[in-house]
């Protein structure tokens, strides 16, 4: 029997409606063994973001209230799609949000990722608890599935890197044996636990890697990604009008879009698909019919039409040595250590003779902190409010057409692709 992932994010199990829909899309898929990831539902993440941020600073009013709100949001999901009587869940769901309560009481580390990730990860939990629970109640036999005992990773919370020789044999061992008496395996994206058993998280928006590790590791035949846009898009219909579904793409285009921050796919969901043949599916639980886009090997895909990627609150900050040095192998290997200590992540880089200038997300970094790091070595200079837009398979006219009205500060060329950091001239 054939094998397939499906993963549901956020939106697709946002209320109790939405929950009906995923079972009725997993009804529609009668043959296969599917195994379903699953996220927090709705913006629970960022709920319990607040939540683990007010433990930190012991601000027990907020933590109450934000933990209470979360608690009555799920509550309202479930009451809408159980009956009372279904202790089981209630306990479940419950006992979880107890746990949690606790938090605000107990010591807690020095490591503020450690204590992140340890509430953090309970959106999941909670998610895929309510929607197995409801899956055996329309007798869509579904089995549980603790992420956090099958994705290992190292020790990097928040963004744990995956130990794929050890998932490899936890999945084979813990998971895959499920499908001798089950047809649905129900688990948590974005989870795995370290060597010591601790949780930790694989990065924000992280299921749909979840998704890719499964389904590598399993050897399925193909993954779908349930979204609210009909499929990949030539640009983020949040900004743009006119949008045009990607029909059939490559690894690598889907690679290279979502690389560069086509939000759409996790970016390192595609690779483990792509170096086992995987086909990848993004489709519209909308419109589950609907055939959305194809991602797999073909040279064939890609005669593409123009596809925008828009970042906006973006900082540029460039470097300059006090000393009479150059920008030089030495110069670079020391600044990006620095870096990567700091834990930035670089949206685009540039180098002259006496500068380096790296542009970032403004609410990813620590500005103050990036100074005080850099400045007994180098002057740093900093500029606020640009855009950063990527354009794939551009033209002059749809160049000139984006930078309408904007002051050019930096721009990239290759042959598919260019990348131009500007602002608004009302802000000039
Ligand atoms: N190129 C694109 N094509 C389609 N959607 C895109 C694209 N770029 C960004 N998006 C955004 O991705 C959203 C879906 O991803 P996301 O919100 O992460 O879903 P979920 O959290 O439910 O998995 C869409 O609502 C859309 O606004
Ligand atoms: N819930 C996590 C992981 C995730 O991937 O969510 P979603 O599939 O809704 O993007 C987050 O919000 O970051």
């Amino acid at each position: 029997m054939g094998m397939e992932v499906f993963k549901f994010g956020g939106a697709s199990v946002k209320d109790a409606d939405a929950v009906k829909n995923v079972a009725q899309i997993l009804a529609m898929y009668g043959e296969n063994n599917l195994i379903v990831v699953v996220s927090a539902m709705g913006k629970t993440t960022n709920a319990l973001e607040r939540i683990a941020m007010a433990c930190w600073n012991g601000d027990t009013q907020l933590f109450r209230n934000e933990v209470n709100e979360l608690e009555q949001f799920h509550l309202t999901i479930m009451n809408d799609l159980f009956d009372a009587s279904n202790e089981m869940i209630y306990n479940q769901v419950k006992n979880e949000f107890r746990l949690l309560s606790l938090k605000i009481e107990q010591p807690r580390s020095d490591n503020f990722d450690f204590e992140y990730d340890q509430i953090v990860s309970l959106g999941e939990i909670i998610s895929t608890r309510i929607i197995a629970a409801y899956l055996n109640q329309q007798q869509l036999l579904a089995v549980w599935e603790d992420a956090r005992r099958l994705i290992r990773t190292d020790n990097t919370y928040r963004e744990g890197s995956v130990d794929w020789q050890k998932t490899d044999a936890l999945i084979k061992e813990r998971m895959l044996p499920h499908f001798e008496k089950n047809r649905i395996v129900v688990t948590q994206g974005f989870l795995g636990h370290t060597a010591e058993g601790f949780t930790t998280t694989l990065g924000r928006e992280g299921s749909d890697y979840t998704a890719g590790i499964l389904a590598f590791i399993s050897d399925a035949d193909d993954v779908t990604i349930w979204k609210d846009v009909p499929g990949m898009l030539n640009a983020d219909p949040k900004w743009f009008d006119n949008t045009i579904k990607l029909d059939k793409i490559s690894f690598k285009e889907a690679i290279e879009l979502s690389y560069y921050g086509a939000s759409v796919i996790h970016p390192k969901t595609v690779k483990p698909l792509q170096n086992k043949g995987i086909p990848l599916y993004v489709k519209s639980f909308l419109n589950p019919s609907e055939e959305g886009t194809v991602i797999q090997e073909s040279p064939d895909f890609d005669h593409l039409v123009p596809s925008f990627i828009f970042k906006m609150d973006q900082l540029l900050i460039s470097v300059m040595p006090k000393d009479f040095s150059f920008i030089v192998e030495k110069s670079l290997s020391s600044i990006f250590n620095t870096l990567d200590k700091l834990g930035v992540k670089i949206n685009v880089m540039q180098n002259s003779a006496l500068s380096f200038s790296l542009l970032v997300d403004r609410k990813k970094v620590d500005l103050e902190k990036v100074i005080a790091v850099f400045s007994d070595d180098f002057k740093v200079k900093y500029n606020e409010d640009l855009e950063l837009v990527t354009i794939r398979h551009y033209d002059q006219a749809t160049i000139d057409r984006v930078t309408v009205g904007k002051e050019i500060i930096l721009e990239q060329k290759t042959r598919e692709t260019v990348r131009i950091v500007m602002k608004d001239q009302s802000l000039s």
